[in-house]
């Protein structure tokens, strides 16, 4: 088990703003802050917006804060570029053919995972390392076992998206970041990979944060929910509090903090 006191990610009265004095100068984070301790599988949900996938940038060093300070594990990266930090993150985007080469077999795909990290090029895959990826692909439950030396692009979007989730969880990254990874699947694929996706962050004792669109999932799954509104974190529950959240109560409390209606078809649809 995780030492539970460990923090992960510490986001310190972080702020962006885009395009700063110009007019169309926007902020679009203000003063969150966030510690997610070791472990933690943190669910984002918010209206269209609201900044999600920016606060995710911002953890991954895809863009810079304009004021505030990260942490990651204890170390300030706020200034570090996204090649430095990685190692560290493994993000899962909504496209199924993101986190994937189509053009290279599903064994070559998992040899540069495993191979991450290191500098040397890549050597041609012996026998353990093959039998070794057999067995991993296995956990899929898909039949790719079979299919090892297929170019990645015969995958079906379902397929595509279990490989990626694998890959990205056999590189033992010290963060998971979910970028609503489910959303263009169809019902009975995203409902696979979010099992798959339960299973692996339970075995690996993952510390995850997942953006989705699906208020059911947000509540459904993880230890603590976090609900973002133009730019802040405005509600986060956690625990005991989380299990018996419903819906409807979710709901009910943007409401009552926002006085406004919640208002994202996406959400309220799924
Ligand atoms: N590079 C950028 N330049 C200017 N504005 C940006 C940029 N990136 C994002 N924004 C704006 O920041 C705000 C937050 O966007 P973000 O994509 O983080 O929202 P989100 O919560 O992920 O929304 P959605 O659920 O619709 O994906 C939006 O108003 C968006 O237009």
């Amino acid at each position: 088990m995780p030492d539970k006191n460990i923090v992960m990610i510490q986001l310190k009265n972080i702020n962006k703003t885009f395009n700063p004095e110009t007019p169309s100068e926007k902020q679009v984070i203000k003063d969150i802050c966030l510690d997610v301790k070791k472990g933690d599988f943190i669910t984002v949900i918010g209206s269209n917006g609201a900044g999600k996938s920016t606060l995710f940038n911002l953890i991954s060093g895809n863009i810079m804060p304009s004021s505030g300070k990260i942490l990651l594990g204890g170390e300030d990266v706020t200034k570090q570029p996204e090649y430095k930090r990685a190692s560290r993150i493994g993000r899962i985007f909504q496209d199924p053919l993101a986190g994937t080469a189509s053009n290279m077999t599903i064994e070559d795909n998992m040899m540069i995972t495993f191979k991450k990290g290191f500098k040397w090029p890549l050597i041609s895959l012996n026998r353990k390392m093959k039998n070794l990826f057999k067995e991993e692909i296995r956990q899929l439950d898909m039949e790719l076992e079979k299919r090892m030396q297929e170019n990645v692009s015969s995958l079906s979007g379902g397929q595509r998206q279990a490989l990626t989730l694998l890959m990205t969880v056999l590189s033992n990254p010290d963060i998971l970041l979910l970028d609503e990874h489910t959303a263009a699947l169809d019902p009975r694929n995203a409902a696979i990979v979010m099992e798959l996706t339960r299973k692996f962050i339970q075995e690996k004792h993952l510390t995850t944060l997942m953006v989705t669109h699906n208020m059911t999932h947000a509540i459904e799954f993880g230890n603590r929910l976090v609900m973002m509104d133009g730019g802040e974190i405005i509600i986060d529950i956690r625990e005991e509090e989380k299990a018996k959240l419903t819906v409807k109560r979710l709901i009910e409390m943007f409401g009552e903090i926002r006085k406004k209606e919640f208002e994202n078809d996406e959400v309220l649809l799924a």
